[in-house]
């Protein structure tokens, strides 16, 4: 630890939204009254497809963008009427937003400096946070000669030489390909465990969610869908959206109906038995999916992907593709007949009509 990973542990807030709403224009709210706390020195990634508000609501923390109502508060203290400098955040663009013109050392120290901090402190200030980005060697440069991990490391380093109480970062690894995609989600990911800054990371890519987060807050057209750790969202998804959006290939989810004593697929096959009456949705991983064994599903293989740690087998299974994950390479061709079992334990099942998970219903709820 060095003076400055001290002053963000002992700064670190939490941030409450307490109804907060957003309308750009009188004719649709981009988000409906929402409740959330982004407790203090933890990672919660806001995960959700293109438009779904998440820009919006980090604006709104960071006082980008004004709430339309509802209040924010951080470590205590209602922001949302002040201006961003006097909220406590610092906030890391997707596009880094660097001044061309300025060293690296210069990029780090502009806040400090406008903040009338005197030099010695300031060059202070700088170093430490150089050595622990690794950027120590780079404090000469401008940012047209370093390369895109380089740049995004002045990024943080700028908004962390501030010593924040909250982290904001907004998409920060889109523009990387995709090896150093991984390497700085893994910086990334140390930097916290170092630094415990409150930090809230918005992304549409599941992957850096699942790997980041301590908590992930999963919005669907500006509401929360879902908000708990990383482990409880794919294990546990709160709804047909949420069991849709996380996994790789994602979580299999088949109509079934039931009879008051089981629970069939649309062509009548019976997936497992249920004191159940209606409509519902059944959810399934690909790799709970148990094939080969003689299980009472019939399906038919559609095509494979051989993604080498494993194989893909997608299969018409009651009028919709089903996908099972098995060893890589396993041998069999396409139209094969396949059976396949479900087990129970691993079963979701979800409302038809609110798309709501029915925990205990069934299975792995
Ligand atoms: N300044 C604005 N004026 C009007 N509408 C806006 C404005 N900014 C965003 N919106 C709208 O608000 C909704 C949410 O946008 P937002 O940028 O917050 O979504 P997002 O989840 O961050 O999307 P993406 O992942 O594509 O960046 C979208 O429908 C968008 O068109």
């Amino acid at each position: 630890m060095n003076a400055i990973d001290t002053a963000i542990r002992a700064a670190a807030s939490s941030i409450a939204l307490k109804g907060v709403t957003k309308s750009y224009d009188a004719a649709h709210q981009v988000i409906p009254p929402m409740d959330a706390e982004f407790r203090a020195g933890e990672f919660t990634v806001v995960l959700g497809p293109s438009g779904c508000g998440k820009s919006t609501l980090l604006q709104m923390i960071a006082g980008l963008e004004r709430v339309s109502g509802g209040a924010i508060v951080i470590g205590g203290r209602e922001v949302q009427n002040l201006e961003p400098k006097h909220r406590g955040c610092a906030m890391v663009f997707q596009n880094y937003a660097l001044y061309p013109h300025m060293s690296v050392f210069d990029n780090v120290a502009y806040s400090l400096k406008v903040a009338g901090m005197p030099k010695p402190e300031r060059i202070e200030r700088v170093e430490a946070v150089a050595r622990m980005l690794g950027l120590s060697e780079l404090l000469a440069r401008r940012p047209s000669q370093l390369s895109g991990g380089q740049r995004q490391r002045v990024a943080i380093g700028r908004a962390i030489v501030r010593e924040p109480g909250v982290l904001l970062f907004d998409e920060p690894l889109s523009n990387l390909d995709a090896q150093l995609r991984h390497d700085m989600r893994l910086e990334l990911a140390d930097l916290h465990r170092r630094i415990g800054a409150t930090t809230a990371f918005v992304t549409h890519d599941q992957v850096e969610a699942m790997t980041l987060a301590d908590r992930i807050l999963i919005l669907n057209k500006g509401r929360i869908e879902q908000f708990d750790t990383p482990k409880a969202i794919y294990h546990r998804p709160a709804s047909v959206f949420v069991a849709k959006f996380i996994g790789s290939p994602p979580m299999n989810v088949l109509p079934v109906t039931g009879d008051g004593s089981v629970l069939r697929l649309a062509d009548g096959q019976v997936v497992v038995e249920a004191p159940l009456n209606g409509n519902f949705v059944l959810g399934i991983r690909p790799e709970d999916i148990v094939f080969g064994t003689g299980g009472p599903l019939k399906a038919r293989l559609r095509y494979r992907e051989d993604l080498g740690s494993h194989s893909v087998l997608a299969a018409d299974l009651a009028g919709e593709v089903v996908r099972v994950a098995t060893p890589f390479g396993v041998d069999i061709a396409e139209a094969t007949d396949l059976s396949l079992s479900f087990p129970q334990a691993r079963l979701h099942l979800f409302d038809a009509a609110t798309g709501r998970a029915l925990p205990g219903a069934i299975g792995a709820q």
